[in-house]
């Protein structure tokens, strides 16, 4: 199933500039293996905010909900998730 999540990041103001690197380094491994994986499709930058907008494919709910549950920033982030189907009128064969 593929999923259109938003994540916002709210690091609070007085975090340590260290710990931040650390859980922002911790993340990105993650979510390139996750990528190399298959899991997340897609990753895009929301342009001037510290949020990004990504497309995962999981089996399901559950998946989904354990996938982003791993991820280091997840204590400091607000997502959204929207259940994706398939278009009838999408031409592309790599979105079932
Ligand atoms: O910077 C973000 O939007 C949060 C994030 C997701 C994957 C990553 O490496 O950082």
């Amino acid at each position: 199933m593929l999923f259109h999540v938003e994540m916002t990041v709210n690091l609070p103001h007085d975090m340590a500039p260290a710990q931040a690197d650390q859980l922002k380094a911790r993340e990105k491994e993650i979510a390139q293996g996750l990528q190399r994986d298959g899991v997340w499709r897609h990753l895009w930058r929301i342009a001037g905010r510290y949020a990004n907008v990504s497309i995962f494919d999981v089996t399901d709910n559950a998946a989904l909900h354990d996938t982003l549950m791993t991820l280091p920033l997840f204590p400091y982030m607000d997502i959204v998730v929207r259940p994706l189907c398939r278009h009838g009128s999408s031409i592309r064969e790599d979105d079932r």
